[in-house]
């Protein structure tokens, strides 16, 4: 079975004056059919560009991209018609049109495409029933929440049944509850009806939720690709774990080490929890072995494709001997980050002022005791 998009060497350079921009840079990808695939990187990255030549609205400088074992490049606007119509395509803005009702705008690639009337009128019933606005069909887009312009979009662009939808910013303009329905719903999209998805988002909290296999993109390459929970649990690039910082917020700042420090009497020692490693029940057994008893002060555990992964931080209380003992143990089977025993506040250099400009995020899931 051949991969749903395949690009191998790509390059896309645009030139303005004398200046020449490599937007995308020897890029070689296989999306397979069926999978959620998310591209993540920052601003300027080259993922809008990436999507753009997937989509053929841009050819590449250099290289090859397949759509659905097609070659498309080097063909004409007129040969490039129908692949198009094989893709769908959602955006961050929507780009709904105000002008019409919510059926008219999912009626809308129909009608292009030519689709008599009363098979039109049944395909949109369909499809508003499968984005759950059905009750909404008469209204105009700007009756409606973000999210349902979103679910529109979603509707608009399965009309013709495309295989391929790629999704570039989808949810960047929405709320994080909102971001979350339309996540499950691009979920439906994918099992229910098989449509293979490529995300493009700058946040990996999206990507950690929704997508199967993800690839990292900085300065137009592709520096790191892989199943998320590998690339989460064990990333290679220093991009990439900028990257998941951002998404897991688990691990305690310099500022809340410094006041764990000096309100625990115990060492004060982060475990990474994978999957298999570092879980609850293995580590109150290591503490039991040990004879330490260990409190959670800090931490978060992330779910990542049923898997655990995140971090939890202890203060631990015992003999000297006996918490290295421990620790030794523990780093056969994660990584331990160990910030050593209390502080009182006069050993500080840091002032106290400082230490209370924590922000609101470390305040919340710190452990109060
Ligand atoms: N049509 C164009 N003409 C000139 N330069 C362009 C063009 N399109 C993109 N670029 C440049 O290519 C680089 C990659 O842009 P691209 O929009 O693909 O990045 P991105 O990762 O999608 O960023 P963003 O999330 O901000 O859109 C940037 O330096 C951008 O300025």
């Amino acid at each position: 079975m051949s991969a749903m998009v395949c690009l191998q060497h790509v390059t896309k350079e645009f030139t303005a004056g004398k200046q020449t921009v490599r937007a995308v840079d020897d890029v070689s990808l296989e999306i397979e059919r069926g999978e959620i695939f998310g591209v993540i990187g920052y601003s300027g990255a080259g993922k809008s560009t990436l999507v753009r030549l997937i989509n053929a609205l841009e050819s590449p400088t250099s290289g090859t991209v397949v759509i659905d074992g097609e070659t498309i490049t080097g063909r004409t606007e007129r040969q490039l018609r129908p692949v198009r119509a094989r893709i769908g395509f959602i955006f961050q803005q929507f780009n709904l049109l105000g002008s019409r009702t919510v059926a008219g705008n999912v009626a809308y690639p129909l009608r292009v495409a030519r689709w008599p009337k009363e098979r039109r009128e049944a395909r949109v019933a369909e499809l508003l029933e499968f984005v759950g606005l059905s009750d909404k069909a008469r209204q105009y887009p700007d009756q409606l929440s973000g999210g349902q312009k979103q679910r529109v979009g979603i509707a608009r662009a399965l009309a013709t049944s495309p295989g391929l939808l790629l999704a570039d910013e989808a949810t960047s303009a929405l709320d994080p509850e909102t971001t979350r329905d339309v996540l499950d719903l691009l979920r439906r999209v994918n099992t229910e009806l098989g449509v293979t998805i490529v995300v493009i988002s700058h946040e990996m909290s999206v990507v950690s939720y929704l997508c199967d296999r993800v690839a990292v993109m900085e300065a137009g390459k592709v520096v790191e690709e892989g199943d998320v929970y590998t690339i989460f649990s064990s990333p290679q690039q220093p991009v990439t774990r900028r990257f998941i910082a951002t998404a897991l917020h688990d691990r305690p700042g310099p500022d809340v080490v410094q006041r764990l420090r000096e309100r625990h009497r115990g060492r004060i020692v982060t475990f990474g929890v994978r999957d298999g490693h570092g879980s609850g029940t293995f580590l109150s057994e290591q503490f039991r072995a040990h004879r330490v008893d260990g409190s959670i002060v800090y931490g978060g555990i992330t779910d990542i494709g049923a898997k655990p992964l995140g971090s939890l931080t202890f203060e631990l209380v015992g003999t000297e001997v006996d918490v290295d003992a421990l620790l030794v143990t523990m780093r056969e089977h994660t990584d331990v980050v160990e910030y050593g025993g209390p502080l009182t506040p006069t050993d500080t250099t840091v002032d106290e002022a400082t230490a209370d400009a924590a922000t609101d995020d470390d305040a919340r899931v710190e452990v109060a005791r």
